[in-house]
């Protein structure tokens, strides 16, 4: 069993989670989310984070997301203020605005200047290839396209640091797919630190050089193993389904253990 799972001491970790303990409300109500969650994400590491149902994920990535407090332990992201930039499984855009002016927002956030802006929102929709969008609303546009707006919008943050909560948990297959490529060249281009959490294990397997298995409740680190597969990979081969085997074998165990 792997409770910690940390980077060589000579690097220094893009995020760093040492002993986070995450309890929700107190007396007879509170609930221990995480226990003891140590992890270190190396710069230009790609980890995903599986687990059951209601293991703590999305609380752990809040935490680095600076969204919550751990109520015990440290949660440190290198880097500025706004190291870590946070993508959800709902592309959350806004309506009423065109998809350039949404993924321009954080950009008018940061004060750049209109004409910084528009360069800035054209080289970004063109890496997530809506070069050709920019004055469409989100409706307008497929589930996987306005997923690309929100990697666009993320991207726009400039932070050295990447958290997806099931990012692609809402697309079809296909989609899904031409999604992990896309993200693939975009996390090697730009050399993010990427934390992302999936119920998928095979998406796990696809994309991360590590992937880190959550208990259920409290969540506590149990597994970890290195994806030593060389990209770039494909979901269907036989390399990753092996992973993917022995990855599910563990979370069988583990979501046996608790009936359910
Ligand atoms: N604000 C809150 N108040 C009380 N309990 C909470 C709160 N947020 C989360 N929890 C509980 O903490 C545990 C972890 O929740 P979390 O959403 O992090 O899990 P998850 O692994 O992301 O779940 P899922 O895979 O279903 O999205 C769950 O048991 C959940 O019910």
């Amino acid at each position: 069993m792997t409770s910690t799972t940390t980077t060589p001491s000579s690097v220094t970790p893009a995020v760093a989670l040492d002993g986070v303990t995450k309890v929700y409300g107190r007396g007879a109500q509170a609930v221990l989310a995480l226990d003891g969650v140590s992890l270190d994400v190396a710069p230009g590491e790609f980890v995903c984070l599986v687990g059951a149902s209601g293991c703590g994920k999305s609380t752990l990535l809040n935490l680095v997301a600076g969204l919550d407090r751990p109520s015990g332990g440290q949660v440190r992201v290198a880097g500025s203020e706004q190291s870590a930039g946070l993508m959800f499984q709902e592309p959350a855009l806004f309506p009423w605005l065109t998809v350039a002016a949404n993924v321009e927002l954080p950009l008018r956030l940061r004060g750049l200047p209109r004409a910084e802006r528009k360069e800035r929102v054209a080289e970004l929709l063109r890496t997530v290839h809506l070069g050709e969008f920019g004055g469409r609303r989100p409706h307008e546009l497929s589930g996987g396209m306005r997923q690309r707006v929100a990697l666009a919008r993320t991207l726009a943050l400039d932070t050295p640091v990447l958290l997806m909560d099931e990012p692609f948990g809402a697309l079809d297959a296909m989609t899904r797919d031409i999604l992990h490529d896309e993200l693939e060249r975009i996390w090697s281009e730009r050399q993010l630190s990427v934390l992302f959490v999936t119920h998928n294990v095979r998406e796990a397997a696809r994309l991360a050089d590590r992937i880190i298995l959550l208990s259920s409740r409290p969540g506590r680190i149990i597994y970890s193993t290195r994806v030593d597969i060389p990209r770039p990979r494909r979901i269907d081969s036989a390399e990753v389904a092996a992973i993917a085997a022995e990855v599910t074998d563990r979370l069988r165990t583990e979501v046996g253990r608790h009936g359910q």
